[in-house]
């Protein structure tokens, strides 16, 4: 949807949405304008009759009637903004669901390497990438940071998906030659990896200009599969050209000691001609990162399941981000990541991720579902001031919105409905089954338009939003 052919909007109904952390928002019989640029220009809470606030609130913004269009939740129906998916690799949706025994090191070169390789065809990439675009959105996600594979080609047709889609998304080209890649899937050398890394942030930038959409994120797969050299070299590049940065961190115990090994302070010292910092860091996950220019304000990091206390310090003083994929951690048997300690004990950034498909579900609500289980986990393992670990519905869905907007950078534009942010919404339908996964039903609903997702069905969510919105709405419901 292009700004010029864009019409102004008024929705009228029910919207929900995160206010803060612990606090979900319902706004019942309330208003949201939304200009010819997609952004909210008033929210009218509350206006009782809708049909006042159609008469009072257009003549206020001096819009005409005929230039606007109505879109009305219906009974069952409410507006919540658009999930963010921050961690997800759109090349490995074949595979969700498939993992058997195994565990993340050897998961990587049964079932991974081999599907990713195998996306250097265009024609498999083209179907798989359509496919996981649908379905993202069919479940409500309208922003994700995607993995996509280390072939330029078909990366490039990542991009170019999402963008017709109207999938807002961050696409990384995955960076990986260290002795620990296979030789069928891998950068020739450090510098081939940057050559590569730059056709795609220069093929992003001519068909995205403004990055309004898709933006490239420099992503080194992590520490294991990639070189001292490719990582400085990726850093530098981040810095150069002001990019976000993906990749993976301390998500199991194996591959933590597999980093401690590659990267002893003499190897960090000799790469980055610094040995005081290279002491000062021991080796550790994070300090490998940073080390190479990659712990930024502006790095997202999947997992952190097995962080320490020096580590999280680190990564709060970068201002660094957490992305939570509690279905992966579970699936893979990686662990349970304390979210509301990085959360509130360290000031660290959180969003959810489905990191398809070490998670088995492309849904941000499953993750949201599953994240409220791993707390408890959490607490059950180490318990501490009572419930402390236990995360809320609230928490989840903020989690799931406005947490996941300050992980990809989008803070105060999307994730919420506040006047000056965009409308980037999804539409959720209680208790009406419009499609089974499977027979297209529910995808065929949703049909690319950004900020416009009609139908999803959220009939399984928790009792609480459902009933609360239904009574609220229906008073004598049947
Ligand atoms: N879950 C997960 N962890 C990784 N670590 C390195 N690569 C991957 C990946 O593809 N998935
Ligand atoms: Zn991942």
């Amino acid at each position: 949807m292009t700004a010029s052919t864009a019409k102004r909007k008024l929705f009228l109904g029910t919207f929900v949405h995160s206010k803060a952390l612990s606090e979900l928002e319902y706004l019942h019989d309330s208003a949201i304008a939304v200009d010819e640029t997609g952004k909210i220009v008033a929210v009218d809470k509350d206006c009782g009759d809708l049909a006042k606030a159609r008469e009072t609130l257009l003549p206020r913004l001096g819009w005409n009637e005929a230039d606007v269009e109505f879109v009305q939740s219906k009974d069952g129906e409410f507006f919540f903004p658009g999930f963010i998916d921050t961690h997800i690799h759109a090349s490995q949706y074949p595979n969700a669901g498939i993992f058997g025994s195994s565990t993340l090191l050897d998961w990587l070169n049964t079932y991974t390497f081999p599907l990713e390789s195998s996306l250097a065809d265009p024609v498999k990439a083209r179907r798989v990438y359509a496919r996981v675009i649908r379905k993202t959105l069919a479940h409500g996600t309208t922003c994700a940071a995607y993995y996509a594979t280390i072939n330029v080609e078909t990366t490039n047709l990542l991009a170019d998906l999402c963008l017709t889609a109207g999938q807002r998304a961050l696409v990384g080209r995955v960076c990986m030659d260290s002795a620990l890649s296979p030789d069928f899937y891998k950068d020739a050398s450090p510098e081939a990896g940057e050559e590569a890394t730059r056709k795609c942030i220069a093929y992003i930038k001519q068909v995205d200009p403004n990055m309004d959409l898709v933006r490239p994120i420099i992503t080194p797969r992590f520490a294991p599969a990639c070189s001292a050299e490719l990582m400085k070299r990726l850093g530098k590049l981040a810095e150069e050209e002001n990019l976000p940065i993906q990749t993976h961190i301390s998500e199991n115990k194996n591959e933590i000691a597999l980093v401690k090994e590659l990267f002893p302070p003499a190897v960090l010292a000799r790469a980055t001609g610094d040995e005081s910092l290279a002491k000062q860091h021991e080796s550790t996950y994070a300090g490998v990162y940073d080390a190479f220019g990659l712990l930024t304000s502006r790095t997202i990091l999947a997992h952190g399941v097995h962080l320490t206390p020096s580590e999280l310090k680190l990564i709060a003083d970068r201002g660094a981000t957490i992305s939570h994929c509690p279905c992966s951690n579970s699936s893979l048997a990686s662990g349970a990541a304390p979210i509301r300690r990085l959360l509130l004990d360290h000031g660290i950034p959180v969003g959810l991720g489905t990191d398809v498909s070490g998670g088995y579900s492309a849904s941000i609500l499953e993750a949201a579902r599953e994240a409220v289980l791993v707390s408890r986990h959490v607490c059950f393992n180490a318990p501490r001031d009572g419930e402390r670990d236990k995360l809320s519905v609230e928490e989840v869905l903020w989690l799931a919105t406005r947490g996941g907007a300050r992980v990809v950078g989008l803070e105060g534009k999307v994730g919420a409905f506040e006047e000056g942010m965009e409308w980037d919404a999804q539409l959720v339908s209680l208790g009406r089954v419009v499609g089974e996964e499977g027979d297209g039903g529910m995808e065929d609903e949703v049909e690319g338009e950004r900020g416009n997702v009609d139908v999803f069905g959220w009939e399984s969510w928790p009792d609480r939003i459902a009933k609360r919105h239904i009574c609220a709405t229906q008073p004598n419901p049947t």
